[in-house]
């Protein structure tokens, strides 16, 4: 996060920030997701459930609670996609981005490598 104010740097978070989280529907991102609920940030998430499940999010919401989870937007799409990327920013403006969306599987890269790497590294 950005510094300057607030309590992020003591790990309190600055409550009302906007985070997006690509691959926020993952093993990674849903942890991260509801941590950054807990601390106070407003969330939004972007995945196309390449290799998770919508259900991943609705855990989290139930594990958040229907306060923090008033907190937490999802928005389908697909990094690879500059359409869906510009509904994603067009929706709102975020104070930061982290990035979980990527491909890593080592047998996926190399079976597929230009698409690890466009996801990975997005083009658009
Ligand atoms: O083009 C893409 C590609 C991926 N995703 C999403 O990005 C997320 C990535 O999450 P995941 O695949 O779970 O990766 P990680 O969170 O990095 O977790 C991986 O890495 C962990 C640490 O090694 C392991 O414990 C997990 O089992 C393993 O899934 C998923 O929701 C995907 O659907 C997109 O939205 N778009």
């Amino acid at each position: 996060m950005a510094s300057g104010g607030g309590g992020a740097e003591n790990g309190e978070g600055r409550k009302g920030e906007s985070v997006l989280v690509t691959g926020g529907a993952g093993y990674i991102g849903t942890h991260t997701v509801l941590r950054l609920l807990e601390k106070g940030y407003v969330v939004t998430v972007v995945d196309n459930f390449h290799n998770s499940v919508p259900e991943a999010l609705d855990r989290v919401r139930l594990i958040a609670g229907p306060a923090l989870s008033s907190r937490l937007d999802f928005i389908p799409g697909d990094l690879k996609s500059k359409d869906d990327m510009e509904k994603v920013f067009a929706a709102k403006s975020y104070d930061a981005v982290i990035h979980f969306a990527g491909l890593k599987a080592v047998g996926e890269s190399v079976a597929h490598p230009t698409c690890t790497t466009r996801t990975t590294w997005p083009a658009p």
